[in-house]
């Protein structure tokens, strides 16, 4: 055996010598306490279980203890209470045994806020005399006991000390998990909240997403559909197929990018205004900054929806009826169209714009996975979030503009006085590029970068250190 694995299977020896004397007690024998307490056992630690009928229960691995609750409490002094908040009470005659002993808290309830307080919290003033510690309640029985805890790997932890934190996580950190310290046990209600939430992130770009859709759907059904039926008396009923879709995904795709970068711009101009960056953003503006990740994912999403949509446009029978009757009517009026460099030039452009659009896309979607974004540092996550995305954002609007053409201007495009649906596409993204454009002057730019550092237009501290530099710029 080599040397370094020698040294490998000894330190593993050390560790788990380390943890089998570490007795760790478990109250309740249902379901999360026995996967807890197994997965415990298998890593080394001695497990004792406190529970109301210790000769009932069966299911243990040899070498596990099954005690009393009022035994079991005397043989550690660290005891994880795996059992429903509902039924802390008679934790309360066992205070003696419970002093000064840390008692870890994994419990959820079945609603968002159900109680006052944590469960936490309310175990604390039950034993008032222990540590409590809030741990492991994001983790499922059955991922622990299947060992698939790559979902839900991390274990949000928070108690009022330090040491028993401490020593919490590192039963965390033992048997795989990825402890993650929330501070005091001030945090306990929301980490009881957490596994009750739904996609919590997902949801403002979802719904987002869905109004969009609706929105641009009706609007290509009048555009596309409804008005050359009334007018022309032209059936485009199959329009719904692929020319609609591939209108509404390019649209949201590029507005949802768009709406990426702007509330960057918006935090810009407020801390602009207000001279500094220590004020808090509005409620709605922090959430739509803390969304964003998502918001890009599902922009992305969208692209890869018109890229499949535009690959097909060759073979839809409606483009080779459109390209076949147009040559025979050139055949018939025995004219054909002169080639034109500049439609051509303008064609091929578009599509190169799309496909480098694309490419950058793409990227910011690689740079957001975890195990890409852990790779690099803070610096190079901006500069590819925020750089490379302000870049996919103009490629993408080039690549639309160029699409559109000379057709943006021409009456003909309305129809009911409604312009093509690219045209409303663009709004947001120009919009966003243009203030964009106006930040990076140096006049804005130089301000915004001294806020970022710390400087404030209205504070004491910057003035008396004006003034003692002499410098009375206000
Ligand atoms: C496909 C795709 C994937 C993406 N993946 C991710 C991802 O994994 N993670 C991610 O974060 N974004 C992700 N994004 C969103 C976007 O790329 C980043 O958020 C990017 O950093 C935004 O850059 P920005 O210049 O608009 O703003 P930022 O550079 O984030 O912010 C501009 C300035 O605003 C201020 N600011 C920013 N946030 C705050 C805040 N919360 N409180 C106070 N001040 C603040 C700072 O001073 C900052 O300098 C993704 C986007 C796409 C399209
Ligand atoms: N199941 C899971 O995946 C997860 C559960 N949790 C939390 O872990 C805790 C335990 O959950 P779980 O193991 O699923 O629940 P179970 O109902 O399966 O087990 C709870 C245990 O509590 C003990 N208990 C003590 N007093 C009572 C009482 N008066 N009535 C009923 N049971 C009592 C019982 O053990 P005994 O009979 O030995 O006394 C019982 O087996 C809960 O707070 C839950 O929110 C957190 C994350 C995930
Ligand atoms: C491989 C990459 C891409 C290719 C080949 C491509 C190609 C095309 C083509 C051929 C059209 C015209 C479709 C038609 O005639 O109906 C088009 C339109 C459009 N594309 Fe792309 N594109 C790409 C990427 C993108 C991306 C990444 C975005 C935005 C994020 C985007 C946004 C748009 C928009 C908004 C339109 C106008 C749709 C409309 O309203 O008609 N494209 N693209
Ligand atoms: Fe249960």
């Amino acid at each position: 055996m080599g040397k370094s694995s020698l040294k490998e299977t000894s330190f593993a020896m050390n560790m788990n010598s380390v943890h089998s004397r570490e007795t760790v007690c478990v109250f309740g024998t249902g379901d999360f306490g026995r996967s807890l307490g197994n997965k415990m056992f298998q890593c080394g630690y001695s497990v004792v279980f406190g529970s109301r009928n210790p000769e009932l229960s069966g299911l243990h691995p040899k070498g596990i203890e099954v005690l009393s609750y009022k035994e079991a409490a005397q043989r550690s002094d660290l005891i994880i209470i795996a059992i429903h908040r509902e039924h802390y009470n008679f934790l309360i005659e066992l205070a003696e045994e419970l002093q000064g002993k840390i008692l870890v808290d994994i419990s959820n309830n079945l609603k968002i806020n159900q109680y006052p307080e944590s469960n936490a919290e309310y175990l604390a003033e039950l034993v008032p005399g222990a540590k409590i510690v809030k741990a492991f309640n994001t983790i499922s029985a059955w991922a622990l006991q299947s060992g698939t805890l790559d979902a839900s790997r991390q274990a949000f932890v928070c108690g009022d000390d330090k040491e028993s934190k401490q020593r919490v996580m590192d039963i965390g950190r033992t048997i795989g998990l990825t402890p993650m310290d929330q501070g005091s046990l001030k945090a306990a209600k929301e980490i009881e909240n957490y596994p009750l939430q739904l996609f919590p992130m997902w949801k403002f770009p979802l719904y987002l997403s869905a109004a969009l859709c609706v929105f641009y759907f009706v609007y290509c059904l009048l555009r596309e559909v409804i008005y050359p039926y009334i007018q022309e008396e032209k059936d485009n009923t199959f329009f719904l197929a692929i020319s609609i879709p591939n209108r509404i995904f390019p649209g949201l795709a590029l507005n949802l990018l768009a709406l990426v970068y702007l509330p960057g711009i918006i935090a810009a101009i407020l801390q602009l205004y207000r001279g500094t960056k220590y004020s808090r953003f509005p409620n709605w503006l922090d959430h739509w900054m803390l969304c964003r990740k998502q918001l890009g994912l599902v922009a992305l999403a969208f692209a890869f929806l018109h890229v499949m949509y535009t690959l097909v446009i060759p073979i839809r029978h409606y483009v080779r009826w459109k390209w076949s009757s147009r040559i025979i009517n050139q055949i018939k009026t025995n004219k054909t169209d002169p080639f034109n460099t500049t439609t051509a030039w303008l064609s091929d452009s578009y599509v190169a714009l799309g496909i480098l659009g694309f490419f950058l896309f793409v990227l910011l979607g690689i740079t957001s996975l975890p195990s890409v974004s852990n790779t690099v540092n803070w610096r190079e996550f901006r500069f590819v979030q925020s750089k490379l995305g302000y870049l996919t954002l103009i490629l993408c609007t080039a690549h639309t503009l160029v699409f559109g053409g000379k057709r943006f201007l021409s009456p003909s495009i309305l129809r009911w006085y409604l312009p093509s649906i690219y045209v409303l596409s663009l709004i947001i993204p120009c919009t966003v590029l243009v203030l964009k454009f106006i930040l990076v002057m140096p006049c804005f730019d130089r301000p915004l970068t001294r806020i970022r550092q710390g400087w404030e237009r209205n504070s004491k501290v910057s003035k008396k250190a004006q003034l003692g530099s002499g410098n009375n710029e206000v």
